[in-house]
């Protein structure tokens, strides 16, 4: 049977080069990119369908971001597939992101440079703002838009007799420190990059608390550090091409910069091809490269704790009953404005 699997945000970066890996490794896989921009996706299967001129790609208009474009977006999904095997929760931005070069310059001549290279812990601030839904513009694309997306799918996903996995592109950015209960949404910190990543790792394990006995498994990946759209925009353009060759040496000394999105996809693949109860939902799935440039997924630990990713999961639902009331509170003011309009015409 052909392997039914969705990608958001599949027109760039660690999306498309698990797009294409995915194509190489089975070519009979039917594949579904998600995405906000459709001319971008138009143009990403076009050189998907380059190299793999049989495959199977079709295109899906979802802008994680907008309620709306999810719930629509959903509907689409629940007509076109009778269920899906994988759905790869990727999409994700890092708006303004600052870098603290005082605390960069420090950290390379302690002995914690290679965990600051892999983790960027210290270094990284962001600039948040609040989206046309009234949420924090990273919870929402990074976080609330691919649980909806989850919540909206489920008669599609949790079936008997067939699993399917989730898996979110999380980080070793992700601190529980940058995260709290208090503000799931950090509206307050300045870190929203990684508290979002954060709380994608603490609802993935609440994900598999509450939908493992309905064949629903979800994972966590950290592509490691990859140079794509995402990375590029955190320093100027001219800041990256001189300081390219010091990336290619880090590289040989620590296995987290994987640089390629190639390489960065290789944790996601790698769990495509993997029996979805033996994983384990504690782990984090790092991809990993050698000094030599040979990939591997390792799994590592994370720091989780059973009651927080609770909390979080019922303040989730909790979200999505407010957000869904307002949603049907504006769609009646609407109808309600039409036949007024219509009334006095
Ligand atoms: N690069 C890195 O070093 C690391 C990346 N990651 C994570 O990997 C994931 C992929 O990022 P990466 O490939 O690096 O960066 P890219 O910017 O290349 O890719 C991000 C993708 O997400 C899409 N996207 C962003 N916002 C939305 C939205 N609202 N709705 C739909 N799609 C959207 C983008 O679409 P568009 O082209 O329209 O903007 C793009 O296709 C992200 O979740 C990121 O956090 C994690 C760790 C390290
Ligand atoms: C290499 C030199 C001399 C300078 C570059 C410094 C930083 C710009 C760079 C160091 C660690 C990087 C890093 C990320 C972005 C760029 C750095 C801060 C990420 C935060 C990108 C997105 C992620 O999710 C993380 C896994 C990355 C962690 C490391």
């Amino acid at each position: 049977m052909h392997k039914v699997v969705l990608v958001t945000g599949a027109n760039s970066g660690i999306g498309l080069a698990l797009c294409e890996r995915l194509l190489s490794q089975n070519s009979q896989v039917q594949l579904c990119l998600a995405c906000r921009n459709m001319q971008r996706a138009e143009a990403a299967r076009s050189a998907l369908l380059a190299s793999h001129s049989d495959a199977q790609i079709e295109l899906l208009r979802l802008d994680v971001g907008s309620l709306r474009s999810v719930l629509k977006a959903a509907e689409e999904i629940k007509q076109r597939y009778n269920r899906l095997d994988y759905l790869y929760l990727n999409a994700g931005i890092m708006p303004n992101p600052q870098v603290d070069f005082k605390a960069l310059f420090k950290g390379l001549f302690s002995s914690n440079v290679i965990h600051m290279f892999a983790t960027a812990e210290g270094l990284l601030t962001q600039q948040d703002r609040v989206n046309a839904d009234g949420l924090q513009e990273v919870f929402a694309t990074n976080l609330f838009g691919h649980f909806l997306l989850v919540r909206e799918l489920e008669p599609v996903l949790c079936q008997p007799e067939h699993t399917t996995q989730l898996i979110w592109t999380s980080s070793s950015n992700a601190r529980r420190s940058a995260f709290s209960l208090e503000d799931i949404q950090h509206h307050k910190g300045v870190e929203p990059y990684s508290s979002s990543k954060y709380a994608s790792d603490l609802l993935s394990l609440a994900l598999n608390r509450h939908h493992n006995s309905q064949g629903l498994f979800s994972s966590v990946i950290c592509p490691g550090l990859v140079m794509t759209n995402l990375t590029y925009g955190i320093l100027p353009s001219f800041f990256w091409t001189l300081i390219m060759p010091v990336m290619w040496l880090i590289r040989v000394f620590t296995n987290t910069f994987t640089l390629t999105p190639y390489n960065g996809a290789e944790a996601l693949s790698w769990l495509f091809l993997q029996r979805p109860e033996s994983l384990d939902p504690r782990a984090k799935y790092h991809s990993l490269t050698s000094g030599l440039g040979n990939n591997y997924t390792q799994p590592r630990k994370m720091d989780l704790d059973e009651d927080m990713s609770e909390a979080l999961y019922e303040q989730l639902l909790q979200l999505e009953s407010k957000v869904r009331k307002k949603m049907k509170e504006e769609e009646e003011d609407l109808r309600a404005h039409k036949e007024y309009l219509d009334q006095t015409e």
